[in-house]
């Protein structure tokens, strides 16, 4: 391709000068040809100049002749006396003189009376008569005549004694020597033609002795039409001859001379010029084409240094550089490709190293560890060690970013790993995984070291971190799995380490070892949530109550709704196992919606019933995060006509922490349905009772851990104690969840707990059976002697 171009640069080059060049060395070759043809035309045109001038000046030389033979006194007796040999000797004499072909005496008709060649031998020179005629008009001078079918120049002039007494005539032959010095004189080639009446030809030339064919092409030059133009071209014996007709007279007979000059000669001069011509033309040729090549050289060299480098650049190789010692633009072009190709380099790196690094901890990411786990793998299987998967998850972690927003998760996240970092061997690989799960790979370890090096990093991180003044205490959960009993693939370890880190969440050991057999768990979570998504129009969802008593009373005027799952394979899921896949699946919109309308709908049907039950519902925290949940509210209150202040709606501390700001105007907007709202499981997250001062909430459910306790523990009977009192101060009433026992409930009621819930007064019923419940249990209060409002009122 890169021959290509460059032969094509080279070629297009060569094209262009040729195409430059060609005209003028035509226009140069073709002016000089005209030049030398002009020049040829005009010799001839001169040639027959000389050529006329010659015969006029031999005629005048004839005529001087025969007038002095004519005045010869003795001649004239001569002739009047018959005297021959002096008539032949005076003849002879005076036409020797000048050179003439031909003497002739005729008597006064023209009858010859004695007639010399130039040897002075008698010769016959035919009938004078029509010659004497013509030489007795006025104008008469020199003839051209044919005499024996050949052809003269004659001069006839009489001879007076002193009356004429005979006629004198003398001429020169047009033949091969007048030829000859005509061209000596003219300097072009003569052919004398003739032919007389009787069609008889002859004809002399300088040519170099014409053969038959030429000969025929001579005479047909002379009579062929158009004799008398121009001159034109004839070619003879493998010549070319400007050839010009000049005739000598008229007549029957035809006599004239044909004027010749060579083309060859004429281009004679000019074939040195047309070689050095064509030597130049040649050598600019070969000039051009040399300097195409260098040129396209000189242009593709550093297109093909810059297509190399881009190959290389293209093959990831970014060492060399593009040395193109040009000062234009092509060197601009190699400075700026070098440019690039550092600027690619870099951010390659970068790229590369953002690939395998996570942006916040500096440490390998997933894909880093992946790739770092496959190449373990195949190290231990081939010096058959062990190898520990590890992964770490911060408990909770999502309620510090919730609570105290991502500046400071991210900040627990860097010194999270960098503890792990520094608790580590130096050949163990930590990555962060994603979120707040890390991974450790530890090679060649036993598995009761990994235990204790695992128990080591727990500890390390479980040391307080301090973020906004405030200590913070985190737990991680850690899962792990070894290879080669737990998998031997990267994938099968990292899941499995995965379902064994969930396992240690969910039993609270924070450390948990791979327990064969935990996958089918894991995939039964999975196909949940799947199942989850048709739970809703498939009917399979219903809402279990569980009634408040209020403790001043002894009355129960509320319940709580709590949703329940009949799975039709699995039979009925509780809400702790399928509420965090719903919000993690983004369901949990829908379910909500669900209770909503299941809840007012119930309270309306109760309501009906002559039953004055309040009912609570749960909230999540991603319905706080839905501005379209106050309207739906709204919407259904207005449905089923009922008192709004029925409905409580239980959010948790966490849920309204996530985005505060948002879920308070959320919350407004819920309270300004006129519902009752609460806050549920206080005490468990991040939050204080000074948070919940912006908050328009009504009620504070104090967690059932906190609860249960109380009455073993000492600690959770003074928190219990003291958020009551610190909530009443607050104006909020307190229900207080996961009473069983009667200690609890008489404790709670010495605390001056608004209300109670727990399996002490009941489990959670369906609907019917609540509907029973609340039935007999408004009859047995009725049946009870009255509690006096002052004690409720205290
Ligand atoms: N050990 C013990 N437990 C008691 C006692 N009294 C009540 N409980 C249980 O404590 C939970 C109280 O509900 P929660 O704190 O709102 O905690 C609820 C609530 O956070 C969530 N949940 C339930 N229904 C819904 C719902 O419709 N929407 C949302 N978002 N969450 C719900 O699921 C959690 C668990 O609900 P449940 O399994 O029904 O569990 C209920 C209830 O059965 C007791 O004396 N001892």
């Amino acid at each position: 391709m890169r021959i290509k171009f460059r032969a094509r640069l080279s070629l297009l080059l060569l094209a262009l000068f040729v195409l430059v060049q060609l005209p003028t060395f035509f226009a140069f070759y073709y002016a000089t040809r005209q030049s030398a043809l002009t020049q040829a035309q005009t010799r001839l045109a001169s040639g027959a100049r000389v050529f006329a001038d010659l015969l006029s000046t031999r005629g005048a030389q004839l005529l001087d002749a025969v007038q002095i033979t004519t005045a010869d006194f003795g001649f004239k007796q001569a002739v009047a006396t018959g005297d021959t040999p002096t008539i032949h000797s005076v003849l002879y004499n005076q036409g020797h003189r000048i050179s003439a072909d031909l003497m002739v005496l005729t008597d006064l008709d023209g009858r010859v009376v004695a007639g010399l060649d130039a040897g002075g031998r008698s010769m016959p020179v035919g009938d004078w008569a029509t010659l004497v005629a013509h030489a007795d008009a006025p104008a008469a001078g020199t003839t051209m005549t044919l005499i024996n079918g050949r052809p003269y120049q004659l001069v006839i002039v009489p001879v007076r004694a002193p009356t004429r007494i005979a006629w004198v005539g003398m001429g020169f032959a047009l033949d091969d020597k007048l030829a000859h010095s005509l061209k000596d004189l003219a300097g072009v080639e003569v052919t004398f033609v003739a032919r007389d009446a009787g069609g008889q030809r002859w004809l002399s030339s300088t040519l170099p002795a014409p053969g038959d064919t030429e000969r025929q092409a001579l005479f047909d030059a002379a009579a062929g039409p158009g004799r008398a133009a121009q001159p034109r071209m004839l070619a003879l014996g493998g010549q070319e001859y400007f050839t010009q007709w000049q005739p000598l007279q008229g007549g029957d007979g035809m006599l004239g001379a044909l004027l010749q000059f060579s083309r060859s000669q004429a281009l004679a001069t000019y074939r040195s010029l047309e070689h050095e011509l064509l030597l130049i033309a040649g050598l600019s040729l070969i000039a051009s084409l040399a300097g195409a090549l260098w040129l396209s050289r000189n242009v593709t060299r550093p297109v093909s240094q810059l297509a190399d480098a881009a190959r290389r650049i293209g093959h990831g190789d970014y060492l060399g550089t593009v040395e193109v010692q040009h000062n234009d633009e092509l060197g601009e072009l190699a400075h700026a490709f070098n440019g690039m190709q550092r600027g690619i380099a870099r951010r390659e790196q970068q790229i590369a190293h953002a690939a395998f690094h996570d942006n916040l901890t500096a440490l390998p990411n997933r894909a880093s560890l992946q790739q770092a786990l496959v190449d373990a793998l195949v190290r231990a299987g081939n010096a058959g060690h062990t190898l520990a998967v590890l992964m770490l998850d911060v408990d909770r972690f999502k309620e510090i970013n919730d609570t105290m927003g991502h500046a400071i998760g991210d900040r627990v996240l860097v010194e999270i790993g960098r503890r792990l970092r520094a608790g580590l061997r130096d050949e163990d690989m930590l990555a962060r995984f994603g979120g707040d799960e890390f991974v450790v790979l530890m090679e060649g370890i036993a598995a009761d070291e990994l235990v204790q090096r695992a128990e080591q990093l727990l500890a390390t991180v479980g040391e307080p971190i301090l973020a906004e003044a405030m200590e913070l205490f985190l737990d991680v959960s850690v899962g792990m799995a070894l290879f080669p009993e737990h998998g031997d693939t990267a994938e099968e370890l990292l899941r499995r380490a995965d379902i064994a880190m969930y396992d240690a969440k969910e039993s609270r050991s924070q450390l948990q070892l791979y327990r064969p057999g935990r996958d089918a768990e894991h995939l039964y979570r999975l196909s949940l949530v799947n199942d989850l998504r048709r739970a809703v129009p498939n009917g399979e969802l219903l809402l279990y109550y569980q009634p408040k008593m209020q403790l001043c009373s002894r009355r129960v005027v509320n319940v709580e709704a709590l949703l329940r799952w009949r799975h039709p394979q699995h039979g009925i899921i509780p809400p702790d196992d399928f509420i965090a896949l719903a919000e993690h699946s983004g369901i949990i919109r829908t379910l909500t919606d669900w209770v909503l309308h299941e809840v007012i709908r119930q309270c309306a049907e109760w309501s009906a019933a002559g039953m004055d039950i309040g009912i609570a519902l749960n909230l999540s925290a991603m319905d706080l995060g839905s501005g379209e949940l106050p309207d739906l509210l709204a919407r259904h209150l207005a449905h089923y006509r009922i008192d709004p202040s029925q409905l409580v709606l239980e959010v948790t501390e966490t849920a309204v922490m996530r985005d505060a700001l948002y879920s308070l105007e959320v919350l407004n907007r819920l309270k300004a349905c006129g519902v009752m709202l609460a806050i549920d499981d206080f005490g468990t997250g991040y939050s204080s009772l000074s948070h919940l001062k912006r908050l328009p909430v009504d009620e504070l459910k104090i967690d059932k851990s906190f609860v249960m306790g109380m009455a073993e523990d000492e600690d959770d009977a003074v928190i219990v104690r003291s958020t009551i009192e610190l909530a009443h101060n607050m104006g909020l009433k307190v229900v207080a969840e996961g009473v069983e026992t009667e200690a609890a409930m008489e404790m709670l009621r010495s605390f001056r707990c608004d209300s109670a819930q727990g399996y002490l007064i009941s489990r959670p019923m369906a609907a019917a059976d609540a509907t029973r419940w609340l039935a007999a249990a408004t009859e047995e209060f009725a049946s009870r002697p009255a509690t006096g409002p002052a004690e409720c009122g205290a």
